[in-house]
C-alpha cells in the first residue's frame, strides 16, 4: 500500500473509533499520531463531529482535552456543537459550548420563514380604497387584473407540466357581463409593479358564458381543501387575501348590530349599515370591517428536549399527526391561549413559550400564530371530543417522517401548513443530515 493509502486507512480507523465510541483505539491512535486529531474524512466530518453525532460524551471530552478544534465546520457548514444540538445530545452540546445549559428552544433569533399564503405580491394601497374616482378609473383600465371567485373558490388553470394551479388573471373586456351584474361583488386587492391594479370579483351564479370564452382548462378550485393548497406560492398569498375578505362579505351581509341592510364601501373593505341612527355608525365599529380570528398553533417540546407532542383529529388523512391548535378567546393573550389549549387538548402543562412565525389561513379567515413551547409535565390526557390521539414522538421519528421513510411512525402535515414549518424548524432540518 502506498504512503497516502496507509494514511487514509489510518484516518478512517480513527474516525470510525470516534463514531463508535471506541475509547481504547482512539487514545492509542492519538498517542501514536496526534496530527490525526483535526483531520477530516468524507464531507468534511472530523472525529469530534462524528463523536458529537453519536453522543459519545467520553470521546468528545478526550478529543477536547487533546486540543481538538471546535470551530471547524463540515461540508454543510455545521460545527460539532451544531451537530450535537441537532441530534439532541444535550450533554455533548454543553461540553462543546462550554456552558452547562443548552436551550431547548431553537435560538439564534427566528428568521422570517417563507410560508405558503404569506407572500405579499401586491402593495395593498389602503389609502386608495376611499378614492372612488381612482377605483372606478382602475376598474375600466385595460391593464387591470381581475381574479374571479364562485362559492369562495378561485378560478384557476392547471400549469403546463406540474401539478400546481395558477389563478386566472382576467381583463375587463372578458368580464363585461359579470362586472355590470348587480350581484357581483368587487374587492380592491392592491397594485402590482407599474401600478397595475388587482380586484377580486365574486359571482353568485356559476359564470358558464365566461368559462366558455376562456382558453385552456379553467375551473373553480373545489373543494377548498385541499384545492387551496395546490396553487403556486405567488398566487397563494393573493388568493388568501381575497378569499378571506369575500368570506366575510358572505357571512356578514346584514348589519350584525341591528340586522339592517348594508352598503359595501372602501373598495370592498367595509360594510356600512343603511339604517340611520344605528350604533354601528358611531365611531370606529369593528363589525363594519373584515374579521380575522387569531388561532395559536404550537409544537410542545418534551422536557428532555428530544420529543415533541403531536395530535390527530379524526378528519385527518390516515397516519397524519400535527401540532395542537386552538382559537384565542376574548381577553386572552397568546401565551395564555397556548397554555390553555395544550392543557385542554392533551392534559400537558407548558412553561416557556417562544413565538416562531405566523400564517394567514383563509378557511375562512384565521391568523395562525405559531409557537414553540416547553412542557412541564408529560402525562397525556386526550380531549376525546376534539382529538383521536395525542402522542410524544422522538426526534428520530420526526426526522423519519420529514424524510417520508416508508416505515415512519407518522405522516407530517402538508408543507403548506404552518404546523409543518414549526416541526421542521424545531428539528433544524437540513437535507445533509
Ligand atoms: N395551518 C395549519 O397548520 C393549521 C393547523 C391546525 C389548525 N388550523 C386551523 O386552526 C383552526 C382552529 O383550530 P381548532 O379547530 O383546533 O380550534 P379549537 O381547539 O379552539 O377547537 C375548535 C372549536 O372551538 C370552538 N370555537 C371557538 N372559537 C371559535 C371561532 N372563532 N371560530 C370557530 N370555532 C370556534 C368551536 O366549537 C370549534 O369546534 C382550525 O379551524 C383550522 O382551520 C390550521
Ligand atoms: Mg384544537
Ligand atoms: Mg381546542
Ligand atoms: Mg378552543
Ligand atoms: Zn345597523
Amino acid at each position: 500500500m502506498s504512503d497516502s493509502g496507509v494514511r487514509s486507512d489510518l484516518l478512517q480507523r480513527f474516525l470510525d473509533a470516534a463514531s463508535t465510541g471506541d475509547m481504547q483505539t482512539l487514545m492509542l491512535m492519538i498517542d501514536q499520531s496526534s496530527d490525526l486529531l483535526n483531520q477530516r474524512g468524507e464531507k468534511g466530518w472530523s472525529a469530534l463531529m462524528l463523536a458529537a453525532r453519536h453522543g459519545h460524551q467520553e470521546v468528545v471530552k478526550a478529543l477536547l482535552e487533546n486540543g481538538c478544534d471546535t470551530s471547524a465546520q463540515n461540508g454543510s457548514g455545521q460545527t460539532a456543537r451544531d451537530v450535537a444540538v441537532f441530534w439532541g445530545h444535550r450533554h455533548v452540546a454543553s461540553l462543546l459550548s462550554g456552558s452547562p445549559d443548552v436551550d431547548l428552544l431553537p435560538s439564534g433569533g427566528v428568521q422570517e420563514l417563507d410560508i405558503y399564503f404569506n407572500r405579499q405580491m401586491l402593495d395593498r394601497k389602503s389609502e386608495k380604497r376611499t378614492d372612488l374616482a381612482w377605483i372606478s378609473e382602475k376598474q375600466a383600465d385595460p391593464d387591470t387584473v381581475f381574479i374571479v371567485f364562485h362559492d369562495l373558490c378561485p378560478l384557476v388553470r392547471r400549469g403546463a407540466q406540474d401539478t400546481k394551479t395558477s389563478v386566472c388573471r382576467l381583463r375587463a373586456p372578458a368580464l363585461q357581463k359579470l362586472l355590470t351584474h348587480t350581484h357581483t361583488l368587487l374587492v380592491f386587492l392592491g397594485v402590482q409593479k407599474k401600478e397595475v391594479a388587482w380586484f377580486a370579483v365574486s359571482t353568485e351564479d356559476e359564470p358558464t358564458d365566461l368559462l366558455e370564452t376562456l382558453e385552456g382548462e379553467c375551473f373553480f378550485l373545489q373543494p377548498a381543501m385541499p384545492g387551496l393548497l395546490t396553487m403556486s406560492d405567488e398566487d397563494a398569498g393573493v388568493v388568501a387575501q381575497a378569499r378571506s375578505v369575500l368570506a366575510w362579505h358572505s357571512r356578514y351581509r346584514f348589519c350584525p348590530t341591528c340586522g339592517s341592510d348594508t352598503r359595501v364601501e372602501d373598495g370592498g373593505y367595509k360594510r356600512t349599515c343603511l339604517r340611520a341612527g344605528c350604533r354601528s355608525l358611531q365611531g370606529v365599529y369593528n363589525t363594519c370591517y373584515p374579521r380575522v380570528d387569531p388561532v395559536v398553533i404550537m409544537l410542545v417540546i418534551h422536557p428532555d428536549g428530544n420529543q415533541c407532542l403531536l395530535g390527530r383529529k379524526k378528519i385527518f388523512p390516515p397516519g397524519m399527526f400535527s401540532c395542537l391548535a386552538g382559537f384565542i378567546e376574548p381577553g386572552e393573550c397568546v401565551e395564555a391561549a397556548v397554555r390553555r389549549e395544550v392543557q385542554e387538548e392533551s392534559g400537558v402543562q407548558v412553561s416557556a413559550i417562544q413565538y416562531v412565525c405566523s400564517q394567514p389561513w383563509p378557511m375562512p379567515s384565521c391568523l395562525m400564530i405559531g409557537c414553540h413551547c416547553v412542557a412541564l409535565t408529560t402525562d397525556i390526557n386526550v380531549d376525546q371530543q376534539e382529538l383521536e390521539e395525542v402522542r410524544w414522538f422522538t426526534r428520530q421519528q420526526v426526522i423519519d417522517a420529514l424524510l417520508k421513510h416508508k416505515h415512519a411512525a407518522f405522516i407530517m402535515p402538508p408543507q403548506q401548513a404552518v404546523a409543518h414549518q414549526l416541526i421542521k424548524h424545531w428539528i433544524g432540518f437540513n437535507a445533509n443530515l
